[in-house]
């Protein structure tokens, strides 16, 4: 709630003792006046008598404005609406138009957080973001397949949704949708699991799905290399939607001349169209991410020093993930400990992240991370005590691979885990051991998760 929503009784209160010459006139002007919305410099009040705005207007403007700044301590405009205001009105239609937008963009599976506005620009992605606005502007038409390669946590998948939106906003009308290929993957294999006649029908509605769209995005394409079945899938898909002049992005963490179990007719395809590459950033794009980052996360308050954003950029150089991670381990570790924030705790911030020869330890915490960006379950979630299967199975994946991938004993996995017990972690990973024998889709997220935690 706003400050001045907080406080209206208050000041109406005031208003009362210093501006109303008597109750019958407060009670008959004042009292029924609402807050209808406040922003950065204004506050709409709402007046649901619409014959007495002028009256109201001429005589309380100023006193509101003084009562509001004494009380909140910021200074407001004023401004009283009514039903039929032109304000409200235009707010109205605002409102449902970005609604309506919004619901695209869910069903597109975008991620709000990624457009073009939050991307920032530089040396090390300038051809990839020219590339991807030109064919955000016209989908279809520049570069089919637009094909982005590049290193873990370097913006692929920001700048695939950025495209998305772009398109969308220009066109509601689109049908646009972003997958991961461990999606398409697993939605093919529960559709042929189906019995033969359920089984034409879930191919069907699988097609439909995909076939359709004026514009597909696929993240990660390197997930579906080697599964015959999904390769061939994919191949007709991208046939249907080509030679319909329809949209193709797809994303890789290789070119397609060095994915090795790519087969040949995908691979001359995807260099139909444009490839385009993202590198690591520089320091100047690093610093330029962390500042961007302090914005769109309103951390100003928190006036990190310089010297900090210097020594987080100068150490967190390959994957901008981590680099972002590395700001909000620093920022919850100084509400934690209710420190300033300063190099010595931004050193122990980043102990984990850091290491001398940048090479990934796998640590249940590392673990912890990519399940939880994966299943977009918080971190506390997972720690925490919900049982419900969104819960449970990423936190029994996560056992599961701190069991096979650390040698972290399962005590110690427990306490980790928020203090579960040895026979709940034990539980945990007999569960997924077994599951995955006869659970295709399950076993193929499961080592996608562990190529995430260890590319190598
Ligand atoms: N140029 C950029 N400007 C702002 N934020 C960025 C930029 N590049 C990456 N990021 C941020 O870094 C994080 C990781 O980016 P993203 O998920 O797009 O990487 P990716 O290359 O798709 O990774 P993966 O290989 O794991 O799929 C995201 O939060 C994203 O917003």
């Amino acid at each position: 709630m706003n400050i001045v929503e907080e406080k209206w009784n208050e000041i109406l209160q005031k208003m009362k003792v210093e501006y109303c010459s008597s109750t019958t006139a407060y009670n008959a002007w004042i009292a029924p006046l609402t807050v209808y919305e406040v922003t950065d410099d204004t506050v709409f009040i709402f007046v649901a008598l619409k014959p007495s705005i002028e009256h109201i207007e001429e005589k309380y403007i100023l006193p509101f404005r003084v009562c509001v700044a004494e009380v909140t301590g910021k200074e407001y405009d004023i401004a009283f609406v009514t039903e039929d205001n032109a304000y409200i009105k235009e707010k109205k239609e605002f409102i449902a138009k970005k609604n309506q937008t919004n619901a695209l963009f869910e069903q597109a599976n975008l991620n709000p957080k990624y457009t073009f506005d939050t991307f920032v620009v530089g040396s090390n992605n300038n051809f990839a973001h020219a590339a991807s606005v030109a064919v955000a502007e016209s989908p279809g038409e520049v570069y089919n397949p637009l094909f982005i390669y590049g290193g873990v946590g370097l913006g692929k998948t920001h700048l695939m949704h950025s495209i998305a939106h772009h398109i969308l906003q220009n066109d509601p009308g689109k049908k646009v949708l972003y997958v991961t290929s461990e999606t398409f993957t697993n939605e093919l294999i529960d559709a042929l699991k189906q019995g033969k006649k359920s089984n034409e029908m879930a191919m069907t509605t699988f097609r439909e799905k995909y076939r359709t769209n004026d514009v597909l995005l696929i993240d990660d394409i390197q997930f579906i290399i080697g599964k015959e079945s999904t390769q061939e899938e994919f191949f007709h898909t991208f046939n249907h939607l080509h030679v319909s002049g329809k949209q193709i992005i797809i994303s890789s963490d290789k070119p397609p001349k060095d994915i090795e179990t790519l087969e040949a007719r995908l691979r001359t395809r995807f260099e139909w169209g444009l490839i385009a590459d993202i590198q690591s950033p520089n320091y100047e794009t690093r610093m330029a991410i962390l500042r961007k980052k302090e914005e769109l996360d309103n951390l100003q308050r928190y006036h990190i020093p310089d010297e900090v954003m210097q020594y987080i950029a100068n150490n967190v150089k390959s994957n901008i993930r981590e680099l972002e991670g590395s700001l909000n381990k620093l920022i919850a570790l100084a509400n934690l400990e209710n420190k300033e924030i300063d190099i010595p705790l931004t050193a122990e911030a980043l102990k984990d992240i850091i290491s001398p020869d940048e090479n990934r330890v796998v640590t249940p915490e590392l673990i912890m991370d990519v399940v939880s960006e994966h299943f977009n379950v918080p971190v506390t979630e997972l720690k925490g005590k919900k049982r419900n299967s969104e819960i449970v199975l990423p936190r029994q994946i996560v056992m599961y691979l701190c069991r096979t991938m650390t040698d972290t004993p399962l005590k110690t996995v427990g306490i980790i885990l928020g203090g579960k017990d040895h026979a709940s972690v034990s539980h945990g990973v007999n569960k997924i051991t077994n599951q995955i024998k006869t659970d295709e889709a399950l076993s193929n997220t499961i080592n996608i998760i562990k190529k995430k935690i260890n590319p190598i």
